[in-house]
């Protein structure tokens, strides 16, 4: 069981709402000038990531107090209940152990007084067989041919996982093309399909559940396409895999049970890409690249599970969200990800983020009084820098924001990398110091501006800076290193949630949308009048009838 406390209740809330005055006053510039050891202090380094949180606007007594909040709300206690396999998902009756499927170290997980270990190495030996004799060649389509495309058909943690990771560690990818279709939107399908030839087509239908209705909806387009092109009901066993923890829906859809990776209740959705999901992954990077992720996110995990909360990168990454969150007020969380190939990173970790965090009733039941998860957004730099940066510098709102780069580019083509990283650096420099009007000023009598003009247009040159930001270098991403930060933001969504006392593994907000999507279809058969609705979707549904033949 999670403890239950209501964080406002704390001696250490009161504090940092005491203390949240007189850092409001402090500019990070003078927090800077006022201690020259910021940078030494609030760094640390892990496994080939730096990360530097001293451009946040906190000083040693928020950092203790932070802590202070952390312990007050029992989150030793949590985390030791997370590991140990407790169902701490209590509205499902379900334990969360994505981070036994990474336990690299093979010791004992026990759910229900029995080791789940031998099954999670059972099905990554039965992935490492069948992804190394797709890769190699050796597994055939129907007329002989060796696979050339893979289609991983699935949707939110079925889908965003597996493409972040093999859109981020595309300097690994093989021969093999990779295609995700997730979308219900029959674009998304018939778009895929057109570049295809069946014949070297492997389809994986990727659902925990195997009853979303559009994974369901474009698998039976998939086998429909298949079955047209020629193929018979037993070439499917070459070109349909099931990648589930529900093997008699998995055979009623007639994929055969030889060709199901399994996983399991107790690996939520949005945190699956390390089961049987992430076949994908392995098929597209190799099976040995697939377990170096999983070493990486093993490593962060004993990191988080060990170390003290001072030192502890989660931990800290979380307490700062909660600093600006119900502190500052601030509404959203960037994660600006200075290396291409991450451009899916912040997409991934929004449902990652507000999937977990998106709830307003506590753990006891209660409607909370304060503010819980953040939106999450973001997108690679620096394309970024020129969308929406603008509002970052100088707009009304607080968005702190999180910088990611690679020291070593994947691609060291000219100055780019150089020219890159100039920018990363710049950016959170910019965003702490702003400039001054004395600054403006004097840039302008520079340019030969006359007085006239620089009154004119100081005021908007002004930038107020204070704005916090973290920063990760990251000697390169790599397997490894990509596999500790993803179980890295994990792990911070935990703490947030235990902090918020909010359960961050389950995701009843998505449910009355598909009830109702549900009742709705049934609607849309014939072109008869609706009346059931209220009457902007009356309105909607009947003129929709009217303009689709
Ligand atoms: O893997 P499944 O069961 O098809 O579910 C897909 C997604 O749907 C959700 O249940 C709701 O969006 C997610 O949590 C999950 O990742």
């Amino acid at each position: 069981m999670l403890p239950k406390v209501n964080f406002t209740d704390t001696k250490s809330y009161q504090y940092l709402s005491d203390h949240l005055i007189d850092i409001s006053e402090k500019h990070l510039k003078e927090l800077f000038a006022e201690d020259p050891s910021r940078f030494e202090k609030f760094s640390i380094e892990f496994n080939d990531i730096l990360l530097d949180y001293s451009k946040n606007r906190i000083t040693d007594k928020t950092m203790a107090l932070l802590i202070q909040l952390a312990n007050e709300c029992g989150l030793e206690e949590a985390i030791n209940a997370m590991f140990n396999g407790e169902a701490i998902n209590e509205t499902e009756g379900r334990a969360v152990l994505h981070t036994a499927l990474r336990n690299q170290s093979n010791s004992p997980v026990i759910v229900d007084g029995q080791d789940i270990m031998p099954d999670i190495n059972d099905v990554l030996s039965k992935m490492e067989q069948f992804t190394d004799s797709v890769i190699s060649g050796s597994w055939k389509g129907y007329t002989g041919k060796p696979i050339t495309d893979v289609v991983n058909v699935g949707i939110g943690g079925s889908d965003l996982g597996p493409v972040m990771v093999t859109e981020a560690l595309k300097a690994y990818k093989n021969h093999l093309n990779l295609h995700f279709v997730s979308n219900v939107d029959g674009t998304h399908i018939a778009e895929t399909l057109k570049s295809l030839n069946p014949e070297t087509t492997l389809f994986l239908i990727a659902s925990k559940t195997f009853t979303t209705q559009e994974t369901m909806a474009n698998a039976h387009s998939a086998r429909k396409w298949f079955l047209e092109s020629g193929a018979s009901e037993a070439d499917v066993a070459k070109h349909f895999a099931a990648l589930s923890t529900n093997a008699k829906a998995v055979a009623e859809f007639g994929i055969d049970t030889n060709n199901m990776f399994g996983f399991w209740d107790w690996v939520g959705g949005r945190y699956s890409l390390w089961s049987a999901i992430g076949t994908s992954i392995a098929l597209g990077i190799g099976f040995q690249n697939f377990k170096s992720l999983l070493s990486g996110a093993h490593a962060m995990d004993t990191h988080f599970r060990e170390t003290e909360f001072e030192q502890n990168i989660p931990v800290i990454l979380a307490l700062l969200g909660i600093w600006y969150n119900n502190f500052f007020e601030a509404e959203s969380h960037a994660i600006l990800p200075y290396d291409q190939y991450m451009h899916r990173f912040a997409a991934y970790f929004q449902q990652g983020d507000m999937e977990s965090n998106g709830k307003y009733v506590d753990r006891n039941g209660n409607a909370v009084s304060y503010e819980t998860g953040p939106i999450i957004w973001g997108e690679p730099g620096t394309n970024g820098q020129h969308a929406f940066y603008q509002l970052i510098h100088q707009g009304t709102k607080l968005i702190p924001c999180d910088f990611i780069a690679p020291a070593q580019s994947h691609n060291p083509i000219g100055d780019h990398h150089n020219l890159l990283l100039s920018n990363f650096f710049a950016q959170t420099e910019a965003l702490m110091n702003g400039k001054t009007e004395e600054e403006v000023t004097a840039e302008l009598k520079a340019a030969g501006k006359s007085d006239v003009e620089i009154a004119k247009l100081a005021a908007f040159k002004v930038f107020l800076g204070n704005r916090p930001t973290n920063s990760f270098l990251i000697k390169k991403i790599t397997p490894e290193t990509l596999g500790a930060m993803i179980a890295m933001y994990e792990h911070k969504i935990f703490v947030q949630g235990i902090i918020w006392n909010v359960f961050s593994f389950d995701q009843w907000g998505v449910e009355l949308g598909k009830q109702l999507a549900n009742k709705i279809l049934p609607e849309l058969k014939d072109n008869q009048l609706i009346q059931s609705h209220d009457s902007s979707t009356n309105g909607l549904i009947n003129r929709y009838k009217n303009w689709r033949s």
